[in-house]
């Protein structure tokens, strides 16, 4: 039985999971700058809020996963200090828009309209006002973490304590997302439910 004891994920999920709001529509993201700023406004609830356990997601000091969510893009507004944003890797599928001061990823955004999940940003909750944003409901790229200097050794209590509150670990992305990547890409190459297996 792996020792769970003092395993720390993130913040948001550490000292428990705060509840989806049905009825939340969103605020206002704020990086970490003690002036100026940058401000992001998110105009709708969040979904698929997971915690990330790869090296491209930015993490708060200490987390070893990340936690971000989806929005539609139309959704997502810079309010404040934009002249501050930098594309962090212009080439990476997600071009994630940082603060060149504090580091922090206001949002990360698929520019390629054939990607599976073109018109969706992402967005690190935790940085927003109110409560009520979706909780996240599973740990992605869990494996990752051990490229971010995590000893292999751990992943087992990892693993047990993910489960234990509640996110289930896999290797890449939930199954119902890998499968809408997968229907997507079935559907571009014309194979979508030819087989009646
Ligand atoms: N082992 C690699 C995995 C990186 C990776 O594929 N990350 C995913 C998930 S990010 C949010 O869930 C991804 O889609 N990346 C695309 C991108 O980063 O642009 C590692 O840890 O680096
Ligand atoms: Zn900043
Ligand atoms: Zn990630």
């Amino acid at each position: 039985m792996a020792d769970t004891a003092g395993v720390k994920i993130h913040p948001s999920v550490d000292d428990g999971i705060k509840p989806t709001d049905q009825g939340f529509a969103g605020g206002v993201l704020t990086c970490k700058c003690a002036t100026n700023p940058v401000k992001v406004r998110v105009s709708a609830q969040t979904a698929h809020n997971h915690v990330c356990g790869c090296t491209k997601c930015w993490k708060p000091d200490g987390a070893i996963f990340s936690q971000v969510a989806v929005v539609g893009r139309d959704s997502v507004e810079v309010l404040e200090n934009g002249d501050k944003l930098q594309i962090v890797n212009k080439d990476a599928p997600i071009q994630r828009h940082a603060c060149r001061d504090c580091g922090v990823h206001m949002y990360g955004r698929i520019e390629n309209t054939e990607h599976p999940f073109y018109g969706l940003d992402f967005v690190h909750t935790e940085l927003g006002d109110g409560d009520g944003w979706s909780a996240p409901e599973f740990a992605a790229f869990v494996p990752s973490i051990i490229e971010s200097g995590v000893n292999p050794d751990r992943m087992g209590a990892i693993r047990a304590w993910l489960k234990e509150i509640g996110l289930e670990p896999y290797d890449a992305l939930s199954p119902p997302l890998m499968d809408a990547i997968a229907t997507h890409v079935a559907k571009k190459s014309g194979k979508f439910g030819t087989l009646n297996a």
